[in-house]
């Protein structure tokens, strides 16, 4: 018995596919792109794709799943769901749990939770340094070899660049990339949103976007120095984006991110106080928008992930000072991302398609990305002219924090199929 993905348009940008074709699935893995008309039979399970898109299964790269320690945030159950929810197929678990992922233990409870209860792929990411404290390396080699997929303290910046160094030099021995959260800490020390028009206006301690730009400048220069791959999460200011574009011109292995927030909000929407839009990096001008606009449109920038950083509601029910930082991403990215990116044409479908899977797979190395006959079978189906409204109900995620509910989207994912399993149909989560 074989799955076949029937009359969709298929777009594989690995491959260089696009095109109105059927995809056979049988054990797991992808059997081929074809017109399978006739070899269809009663015994094999067949969903109709006509009018839909099919891609590889979404990869998000950067989401936080708060398992161990933070489960009243989130689980990797939960997250997990709210992946499948999203179309994502694999996701990449930020180190900042409690205990912070930093040991070859921490990365073993990790695959070994997801494995248990995880409905698609969960790679973890170890840290940089020790309890993400900045000051001592963490076990880089030992959680490499058990299959950490990137390095990184997110949450916080690494502070002195002696430790950013010597991580990067560590990250490279093992062949892999650092994810630096490029932030000043003393430079944005207090501030709660985006220092500017409106964090005056509002009367909150701001954050300058150059806090963000020196710290992406210094990882350049230390990435360049020992020759090391960066990759720089949650790309906010145009300043950073122009300090990738010319390190990329001298040839510095530097890739950046960019979050369906940074993209569909500006510090503007800070009125109103809503926690929800509190987020690190902050919500920039909509000159920074712009700025990450033309990043994605001309190549500088090639990567779209969630940075999914899901909180209790009795957490974000504060004053605006005193809220977490962080948006619950993974439920709303591609409607998010489609409305800002291509509906205007600021990217083409295959680039687009392209920066959702088999861009950041490449970045970190990890399988999948592709419909390559003989990858396993990560599929994600997108009804394009669907329209919803975002709710809480069905929502997936312990994090309810989304500054998105009440907006009426069009473009979402159908279906998610994990390697032959479908793990979401009809915008219903199964399993
Ligand atoms: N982005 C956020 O606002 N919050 C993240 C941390 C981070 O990504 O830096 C979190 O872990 O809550
Ligand atoms: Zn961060
Ligand atoms: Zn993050």
């Amino acid at each position: 018995m074989a799955l076949y993905i029937k009359g969709g348009r298929v777009i594989d940008p690995a491959n260089g596919i696009n095109k109105i074709a059927d995809i056979k699935i049988e054990e797991g893995v992808i059997a081929g792109i074809d017109d399978f008309a006739g070899a269809i039979t009663a015994a094999d399970e067949v969903i109709d794709a006509a009018g839909k898109l099919v891609v590889p299964g979404l990869i998000d790269i950067h989401c936080h799943l708060r398992e161990p320690g933070l489960e009243a945030k989130e689980t990797i159950a939960t997250g997990t769901r709210a992946a499948a929810r999203g179309g994502f197929t694999a996701v990449c678990a930020m180190p900042n749990t409690k205990p912070v992922c930093d040991s070859q233990t921490g990365v073993e409870f990790i695959y070994n939770r997801a494995k248990a209860t995880g409905l698609v792929r969960v790679y973890p990411i170890g840290a940089i340094t020790k309890g993400s404290d900045g000051q001592e390396l963490a076990e880089m080699a030992d959680m490499a070899a058990c299959g950490a997929v990137a390095f990184s303290d997110d949450g916080k910046p690494v502070p002195r660049s002696d430790i950013m160094r010597l991580g990067l030099q560590y990250a490279q021995m093992v062949g892999k990339v650092i994810i630096s959260h490029c932030e000043d800490p003393e430079l944005a020390k207090d501030g709660v949103m985006h220092e500017g028009y409106w964090s005056t206006v509002l009367g909150l301690r701001g954050i300058p976007a150059a806090a963000e730009a020196i710290m992406v400048a210094r990882d350049i220069l230390l990435a360049e120095s020992v020759g090391a791959k960066l990759h720089i999460a949650h790309v906010s200011t145009a300043r950073s984006v122009e300090l990738i574009r010319q390190a990329q011109w001298r040839g510095v292995n530097v890739t950046g991110e960019v979050c369906p927030h940074h993209l569909a909000l500006t510090d503007a929407d800070v009125e109103g106080f809503n926690t929800a839009t509190k987020v690190n990096p902050p919500l920039r001008t909509d000159k920074d928008r712009e700025a990450l606009r033309s990043a994605l449109n001309d190549g500088t920038l090639t990567i779209l992930a969630t940075d999914h950083a899901p909180h209790t509601a009795e957490e974000k029910a504060c004053e605006y000072n005193y809220a977490p930082f962080g948006i619950s991403g993974l439920e709303t990215a591609w409607p998010l991302f489609w409305r800002e990116l291509v509906e205007p044409g600021v990217m083409t479908l295959p680039s687009f398609v392209a920066a959702m899977t088999v861009a950041p797979a490449k970045r970190l190395g990890l399988p999948g990305g592709t419909l390559s006959t003989g990858a396993a079978a990560d599929v994600t189906i997108i009804d394009p002219e669907y329209t919803e409204t975002v709710t809480l109900e069905n929502w997936q995620s312990k994090g309810k924090n989304t500054p998105f509910v009440g907006q009426t989207l069009r473009s979402w994912p159908v279906a998610t199929i994990v390697g032959g399993r479908v793990v979401m149909r009809d915008r219903q989560v199964i399993g």
